[in-house]
């Protein structure tokens, strides 16, 4: 790590730290969040629900792996900056495409390593979620100031439109009888690869399409990916997800899609003092009671009290760490969502159930059972 020049990371609230620089060199803002994940760095970088956001890995070696280009969960790295604490330039995998530095580079990344991301963690646990920049260029306080000002507020903040395909594609099998009309609000590679292997053809389109355009490929279907920033400022979604709930048809929504799902049920949305981001949340099945691991990433949830007040919609998951919406359907619908991530990658697979569930559920409308 000689080579590696001097970082500074400075906190919203002015705490400062100083590392070194990783990744390319140069300046980037963000809201700052942790991933305790253990494993699965590179998934984590390419996951667009990260657009806008400095990642701290909790997990202490990172880089000893290197990076596959078949292992992206989206065509490029996601994520605005990149704290570690041990930052590994060398890597020990036989099939591995690249070194992390090299892969952070390319990818214009900046990040800081040999930060003490445990004391970096509980100070953020402690204060709540806020926005921070990293340099690795040669930066007054003053310049560093200026620089973090301009860095925008999470809240209200529209993400989707700027990782959205902008143009359809296709994914799995073309001659199958269950398509879904896949709403890109920031999509993990993942979730179209759970659905091909479950025999759907989906089509992946632009956020801002028209439910009128959706129909136009005859779905079976319809489903609201993941993606990054505030569902409250997504009127255009939440209005799509409206019509499409009156349509009727087989509807799954995951994150972000879960709380765009929500918002046109009727509920409200908050943002939370830290978000859930890692692999080993646990969640309850409340109409089956099992508990499942969830593999977790959202810094918005589902606000419980309106869900409370209301008969439409059921709680069909609750989070066990905070006791929050982790799950709902519609009761007369056949529209459901969850906050979590049944695609893991990274993390456990106990939810993957949800995927059948979808298909099963497409299946049925088809009259296939
Ligand atoms: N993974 C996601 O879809 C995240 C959803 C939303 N951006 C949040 O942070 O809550």
């Amino acid at each position: 790590m000689e080579n590696h020049k001097k970082a500074v990371l400075l906190l919203a609230d002015g705490t400062r730290y100083e590392g070194i620089a990783i990744g390319k060199i140069g300046t980037t803002g963000g809201e700052i969040c942790f991933n305790t994940g253990m494993t699965g760095y590179q998934e984590i970088y390419t996951d667009p629900s990260y657009f806008g956001q400095i990642v701290i890995n909790t997990s202490s070696h990172i880089g000893n792996y290197g990076t596959i280009d078949a292992e992206n969960e989206s065509a490029s790295v996601k994520i605005n900056g990149l704290v570690v604490r041990n930052f590994s330039d060398i890597h020990s995998r036989f099939t591995a495409d690249n070194s992390l530095q090299n892969y952070l580079e390319e990818a214009n990344i900046t990040g800081i390593a040999e930060i003490d991301t445990r004391a970096l963690v509980r100070h953020i646990r402690n204060k709540g979620a806020m926005n921070a920049i990293i340099s690795s260029e040669i930066l007054t306080d003053e310049e560093l100031q200026n620089k973090l000002s301009e860095v925008p507020d999470m809240n209200g903040l529209e993400l989707s439109s700027f990782v959205s395909t902008k143009e359809t594609y296709t994914v799995g099998d073309e001659n199958s009888e269950i398509r879904v009309a896949v709403l890109d609000l920031g999509i993990k590679t993942n979730i179209l690869r759970s659905l091909a292997q479950r025999g759907v053809f989906c089509k992946v389109f632009p956020a801002k399409t028209s439910v009128k355009e959706l129909l136009e490929f005859n779905p079976t279907g319809f489903f609201l990916s993941n993606g990054p920033g505030d569902p409250s400022a997504m009127d255009y979604a939440v209005q799509t997800a409206k019509e499409l709930l009156e349509l009727d048809k087989p509807m799954f929504g995951i994150c972000l899609g879960h709380q765009i799902l929500a918002l046109a049920g009727g509920l409200s949305t908050y943002k939370m003092f830290n978000g859930h981001r890692g692999l080993n949340h646990p969640v309850k099945n409340l109409e089956l009671g099992n508990c499942e691991i969830t593999s977790q990433n959202h810094g918005f949830g589902v606000d419980r009290e309106l869900l409370n007040k209301q008969n439409e919609i059921v709680e069909t998951h609750k989070n066990l760490n905070d006791k929050s919406v982790a799950g709902i359907r519609f009761k007369n619908k056949k529209a459901f969502s969850v906050q979590y991530h049944p695609e893991s990658s990274p993390g456990p697979h106990d939810s993957r159930y949800l995927f059948d569930q979808f298909v099963e559920m497409m299946k049925k409308e088809k009259e296939m059972v």
